[in-house]
């Protein structure tokens, strides 16, 4: 057990005008400099201390209340960073992020899954939302996100859900329909693409990666590349290891990618919508809780007639729900030999938490048109990350 020391003064009060001001400009170390180094140190220590402390005091809450501290997503950084002024709120978010991984690992290890290997968006996502010191499980399929997520080998999973230029991720949206598993969090990030070779780009003679990402780029590859096969890979990470292999490929994939294996940026930023954000879903075995400022995402199949669709939407209009996102996904094996066509899946996402009335009204209501209604999740609306 920790000695019990005094509230972190470091860690708790922001810090002096002087350490804040980047006072290192003149080129000779002076004593102000040698000063400002020591308290830097000083302060050093201070805050690994502290976040020592922070672990062992969340390991002891975890022995008394298992369930604690497992809510990373509803951390109040904004109300911690209160008045100094001098990190912004998305730094010091970043800052407790590996805090509050390094808590949790400290207890028992946290497990993350996603869609792998290293450096594909999906790890990026999990690292800028869960934090480093988590134990981030790279598998090679959405599906099998969904499995670990399932079984509870893994706390939660990370899975790509829309992007704002190519549309939905199918292979989520299956994975819901045959899955049980909360979505808890919602993570949208910009997603910047690079051409990733081992060079010059006259030698390339195809252009692999992940579908979704071969899309977001479809007009620069027209333009740039023109007339070079495209051929799908599971990720963009697997796509930059192929392109590793054979100086003939070359791959569409992110900048840590390419450095992970030794690939030329051949061309950077080459999504054709300059603000190409895919939102990421956090699933886990439960859903969020109520912050006030949330959503809920609804699965649901309605009877196959005239009106049926209209009538459930009504029902949001009525109770003054704003929907925020609306896919319909067939449902496999579903198209028989007739000519009305197969059975469809909707998924809608509106603003407010089950726990609310007026949500869980509308849900009652809808509840008694469909044939199936799943609600997949509650979760708190969370801002582009990247
Ligand atoms: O292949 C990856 O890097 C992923 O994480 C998957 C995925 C996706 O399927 O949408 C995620 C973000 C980008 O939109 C491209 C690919």
């Amino acid at each position: 057990m920790a000695k019990k020391k005094p509230p972190h003064s470091a860690a708790n009060s922001p810090p002096s005008k002087a350490v804040a001001s980047s006072p290192a400009t003149t080129p000779s170390a002076t004593p102000g400099i040698r000063t400002l180094r020591a308290e830097i140190a000083k302060l050093d220590k201070q805050i690994a201390a502290a976040v020592a402390e922070r672990a062992e005091q969340v390991r002891q809450l975890a022995a008394q209340q298992p369930t604690a501290e497992s809510r990373l997503s509803d951390l109040a950084v904004t109300a911690v960073n209160q008045g100094s002024g001098a990190v912004s709120d998305a730094a010091m978010r970043a800052v407790f992020r590996e805090v509050v991984a390094a808590s949790h690992a400290a207890v028992a290890p946290f497990r993350v899954a996603y869609l792998g290997p290293e450096d594909s968006y999906s790890h990026l996502t999990a690292i800028a939302r869960f934090g480093e010191a988590s134990e981030l499980t790279p598998v090679s399929t959405i599906a099998a996100v969904f499995e670990e997520v399932a079984c509870g080998s893994c706390a939660l999973g990370v899975v790509p859900l829309e992007n704002s230029t190519h549309g939905r991720v199918t292979d989520t949206l299956e994975a819901f329909s045959k899955t049980e598993v909360q979505i808890c969090g919602e993570a949208p990030m910009r997603i910047r693409h690079c051409l990733l070779g081992q060079g010059p780009r006259s030698a390339i003679r195809r252009v692999i990666s992940k579908p979704q990402a071969l899309s977001q780029c479809n007009h620069w590859l027209a333009e740039h590349l023109p007339g070079v096969e495209t051929t799908p890979a599971s990720s963009t990470s697997e796509a930059a290891a192929l392109a590793a292999a054979d100086p003939r490929i070359a791959a569409i994939a992110s900048e840590q990618a390419g450095r992970r294996h030794g690939l030329e940026v051949l061309a950077k930023g080459i999504e054709d919508q300059h603000d190409n954000i895919t939102r990421f879903a956090v699933i886990g075995p439960q859903s969020g809780e109520k912050t006030g400022d949330d959503k809920t995402a609804l699965m649901f199949e309605i009877a196959h007639e005239p009106g049926s669709l209209a009538d459930a939407m009504a029902i949001f209009k009525r109770r003054g729900l704003n929907m925020t996102w609306i896919e319909s996904f067939p449902i496999p094996g579903s198209r028989g030999a007739g000519a009305d066509g197969g059975r469809y899946l909707f998924f809608i996402e509106l603003m407010g938490h089950q726990a609310e009335v007026r949500v869980r009204r509308a849900i009652d209501s809808l509840q008694k048109k469909c044939v199936l209604l799943r609600v997949l999740g509650s979760y708190a609306r969370a801002a582009v990350l990247g």
